[in-house]
């Protein structure tokens, strides 16, 4: 066939194809550029809070921040900065209250550098006390106070929003622990996907908190249904539309230090003139203790005797076996008014599922490398090592680890003691759910600690039901416009070739 060299004359109705052709690419344009900037995320505005953790054995300072649009979501709150403050803990200045405020300053000066400063009245700031303060309470309420009024007086001068000074409970220290470590693990999170499989799952999908401080020590977690006991460990919480029955108990007086003071001080009752033969520290250690110290608080003053000799004269004798024996002195198991117990008559549900365990049981177990996370080390091998760091004489450890403070090193025999005591006999946990304890010092940048759980609390950023999400992301949203506008463009072309190809193509011309 002959080949025309003519062009052929666009019909009206190609004409007006073309245009709607090129109309709908215009529009799909501009459907994607409405998207983007439409939804392009609002520029940053981040809060801070402040929340002091005044603890027996010292006080910590942090800041925490979050994008100010986002602040009932879980997961997006986070610890920026922790300052030490030198020195003891607030309870420590019960001689000298009007000390205790000015100690903070330091930490204070740091959090004011931390925070613009445009933000500094709007921060709030919290200062929570735990165990020494409620001991001290219990002894001196009167220094109790004042050292809480210095406290407050340095927190007013301060650039922050004061929102409070005071001794928290030790309900309240468990419970605000097992808030952090799920909050910072995501549990709460109950969306799409997660809240179908946690449909699926009976068995809490919370983890457990035990925390291990200098005076006190908590055990808090979700048990199986169970019928309930004694009424004061429970909680009931409804976080992100979600309800939780979470037990909790504190025991004062088995924080580490005040459980070593318990210890000494109950040993003290066989000496005859002052020294002390003790299996909990390593061989050739030594070490003299006032005894008026030791019996200045309401965790050993029950043991309180006339002695004829002022100090006590401790050396160390390296045997594990020999400690844990008297360790286990200190938890009484013999009476359970309830259908099962930890120690001294304390109810104890049955313990389920993973727990998180940090501050001091972080500290011990990872001096004695006990940790891992990918290779979780068993019940007796926990045991035998530190059977074996007892084992080593003084004269061996010291030179080995000299960057480490002394008080801290000389011990960690006694405390890794403890903490086996601690879990196996006090707690009952067993080679089987010993695994499910993960010692943790932080959880991504943040800390494990009562601490962000009070802020979340008291700034309301946990909400009872769950807040109204959008179902996608920013990302995935442009990318479904940018797909769904192509795939129309696509469309358009296809069927405007399909039904009106050129004359030339219909007739087979090439
Ligand atoms: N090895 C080691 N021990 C530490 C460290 N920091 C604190 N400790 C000790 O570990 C124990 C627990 O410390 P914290 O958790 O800070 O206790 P706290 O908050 O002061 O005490 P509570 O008021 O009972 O909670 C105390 O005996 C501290 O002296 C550390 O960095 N390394
Ligand atoms: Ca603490």
């Amino acid at each position: 066939m002959a080949v025309t060299g003519t062009k052929p004359k666009m019909s009206w109705t190609r004409k007006i194809l073309l245009i709607l052709g090129f109309l709908s690419t215009l529009a799909a344009i501009a459907l994607i550029a409405v998207a983007v900037t439409q939804n392009k995320p609002l520029r940053k505005n981040i809060k801070y809070g402040i929340v002091l953790d005044a603890g027996s054995s010292h006080t910590n300072l942090y800041v925490y921040d979050w994008p100010a649009e986002k602040e009932n979501n879980t997961g997006v709150v986070q610890q920026v900065e922790v300052c030490k403050v030198e020195g003891s803990g607030i309870s420590g200045y019960s001689q000298a209250t009007e000390k205790a405020g000015p100690s903070l300053m330091q930490c204070l000066r740091r959090a004011e550098e931390v925070i613009p400063p445009n933000q500094h009245p709007e921060t709030p700031v919290y200062l929570g006390a735990t165990a020494g303060m409620r001991l001290l309470s219990l002894e001196d309420k009167s220094a109790a106070d004042k050292v809480l009024s210095s406290v407050e007086k340095t927190l007013r001068s301060a650039p922050f929003n004061f929102q409070g000074a005071r001794i928290i409970s030790g309900q309240e220290e468990g419970a605000y622990g097992w808030i952090t470590i799920n909050y910072l693990l995501g549990s709460f999170k109950q969306s799409g996907w997660t809240k179908f499989l946690h449909t699926l799952k009976s068995v809490s999908e919370t983890s457990g908190a035990l925390d291990l401080g200098g005076a006190s020590t908590q055990i808090t977690f979700v048990p199986d249904e169970i019928p309930y006991e004694s009424p004061e460990s429970w909680l009931h919480f409804r976080l992100y539309g979600k309800d939780y029955k979470v037990y909790t108990h504190s025991f004062l007086c088995y924080g580490k230090d005040q459980a070593l003071k318990r210890k000494l001080a109950r040993d003290l009752q066989t000496s005859e003139n002052g020294s002390l033969l003790d299996p909990c520290f390593h061989r050739g250690y030594q070490r003299t203790i006032n005894i008026s110290d030791l019996f200045r608080n309401p965790c050993t003053s029950a043991e309180k005797k006339q002695l004829p000799f002022s100090q006590l004269y401790i050396q160390g004798e390296g045997d594990y076996q020999k400690c844990r024996r008297s360790i286990q002195n200190l938890f009484n198991k013999t009476d359970c008014p309830y259908s099962s117990c930890s120690f001294n008559g304390i109810y104890l549900p049955p313990l389920q599922g993973d727990f998180g365990a940090f501050s001091a049981f972080y500290f011990v177990m990872n001096f004695l490398n006990l940790t891992s996370e990918k290779s979780p080390v068993a019940l007796d091998k926990v045991a035998s090592a530190v059977q074996s760091f007892c084992a080593r004489p003084w004269q061996e450890v010291k030179p080995a680890y000299r960057q480490i403070k002394e008080k801290y090193l000389s011990e960690y025999c006694f405390s890794g003691t403890y903490i086996l005591s601690l879990l196996q006999n006090g707690y009952e946990f067993t080679e089987e759910n010993w695994q499910r304890i993960h010692f943790l010092e932080k959880i991504g940048s943040s800390d494990a600690g009562w601490t962000l759980g009070y802020m979340l609390n008291l700034t309301n950023m946990i909400p009872a039901e769950e807040p109204a999400m959008p179902p996608l992301s920013h990302g995935s949203y442009v990318g479904l416009m940018v797909l769904c506008s192509l795939v129309l463009v696509s469309v358009v072309l296809l069927a405007w070739l399909l039904f009106h190809k050129p004359k030339c193509l219909q007739k087979g011309i090439v």
